[in-house]
């Protein structure tokens, strides 16, 4: 919903980049307005952009203006943003925009005008009071006319007019759209993301991502133990996430089959927990090689057997690197939820583990020193050896008019 003529993007990111020391903060900003350039560009809108005070103002026309403030939402580092209408900073240009607004989109319930100012009394000769005010009755005289009978409700409005007034001009806008927060991708190091397919990964990751790591997908291909589809449908979801980032992934799709065979024709019991480890060997390995300082996984505390707090304790034991599980505490629906928010979940409805070593009486705490010893002793060379197979696939992000949701 947006005042007629609407043409430019107002973007919040105080939030947490507001807070940090002032280089650490133009570092987060420059990533932040340089990752926004890229995302636009992609999808071939063509915008010029304007740094004032923790914001930005994304110039583009009334044709692009929706596109661009979906694009510029999915920006990590951006709380909020809004289409806006720049108008003269008088109080008789801001009644004419608000009552042209009121006749656009004020069609019933109750509705309130809220106003800011900035600058004193040379720069306008009325208080954000009097905008209030004036621009509440311009609102209710345009209703009128349309035959609406208009309510003001300054508590809980249906619908919320907002005017900006600075010293050079002013902001009309309606609507307030949440961005997707955390901070600037690119602002950290890398991690590699273990993902399966499945609906938790995708929503790891992307968490990662949220705080400003650029990830390194990895899939693992679990030969005859994995679905025919599997490799497709962690390829697919990844291509979901590039619709956050600047330019894509490359992704490393790990020919991990041989690995799984030894485990089931060498071990019994533990072999989900076997293949978990297996599986941090082979992220841990990449990281190395891709300068990544961390792996994150889907996990969540006793979603299965291979995750109950003993079983993290023994896959985590085979690796150096941290293991990053953002989803540790979550329960499956809020995971499910997530994953619809951020989009990955259509893609995701398919059961993608290893279920096919799952046993039928799991080993809920298992023994860290006797998962040591029943494990593989080639199995070191031979994730070495899948990692030397492993194809390294570009997925690139989503270009002109592909935006998804
Ligand atoms: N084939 C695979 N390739 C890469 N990573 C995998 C693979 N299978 C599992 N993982 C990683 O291990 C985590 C736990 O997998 P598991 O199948 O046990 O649990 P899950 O809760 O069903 O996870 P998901 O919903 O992500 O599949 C996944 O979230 C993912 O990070």
């Amino acid at each position: 919903m947006n005042p007629p003529g609407a043409d430019t993007v107002l973007v919040r990111f105080s939030g947490e980049v507001g807070v940090k020391s002032r280089s650490v903060q133009h570092r987060m900003e420059r990533q932040l307005r340089q990752n926004l350039k890229q995302m636009l560009a992609r999808h071939d809108l063509d915008v010029s952009i304007e740094a004032e005070h923790a914001r930005l103002y994304v110039h583009t026309t009334p044709e692009e203006v929706d596109a661009v403030a979906e694009v510029t939402a999915r920006v990590f580092g951006v709380t909020s943003v809004s289409s806006v209408r720049e108008i003269d900073p008088t109080l008789d240009a801001i009644r004419d925009l608000l009552a042209e607004t009121a006749r656009e989109h004020y069609e019933s319930g109750t509705f309130a005008v809220r106003a800011r100012r900035a600058g004193n009394e040379e720069d306008h000769p009325f208080s954000s009071t009097d905008i209030e005010r004036e621009g509440g009755a311009a609102v209710f005289e345009a209703a009128q006319a349309s035959d609406i009978e208009p309510e003001v409700d300054l508590d809980d409005p249906d619908l919320t007019f907002r005017v900006e007034c600075r010293p050079e001009r002013a902001f009309v806008y309606v609507g307030i759209q949440s961005g997707a927060g955390g901070l600037p991708l690119g602002t950290q190091q890398p991690v590699v993301a273990l993902m399966s397919g499945g609906i938790d990964s995708p929503v790891a990751a992307w968490h990662l991502m949220k705080r400003g790591c650029p990830v390194v997908p990895v899939y693992v291909n679990l030969g005859r133990f994995g679905g025919v589809d599997h490799r497709a449908r962690a390829e697919e979801i990844t291509q979901q996430l590039t619709t956050y980032t600047p330019d894509g992934f490359t992704m490393w799709v790990v020919p991990g089959g041989d690995g799984l065979e030894q485990i089931a024709e060498e071990t019994e019991r533990y072999q989900m927990l076997l293949t978990r480890r297996y599986m941090l060997r082979i992220a841990e390995l990449i990281a190395e090689q891709t300068g990544a300082v961390g792996i994150v996984t889907g996990e969540s505390i006793g979603q299965k057997s291979s995750q109950t707090s003993a079983a993290i304790r023994v896959t985590d034991a085979v690796t150096d690197c941290p293991v990053h599980r953002p989803l540790l505490t979550l329960d499956k629906h809020e995971i499910t939820d997530r994953a619809r928010e951020i989009g990955t979940y259509e893609e995701s409805t398919i059961d993608a583990g290893c279920n096919r070593l799952a046993p039928e009486n799991p080993a809920t705490r298992p023994p860290l020193a006797t998962v040591r010893e029943t494990e593989p002793t080639n199995i070191k060379r031979l994730a070495a050896s899948a990692v030397e197979q492993a194809e390294q696939c570009n997925l690139e992000a989503p270009g002109d008019n592909q935006l998804l949701q």
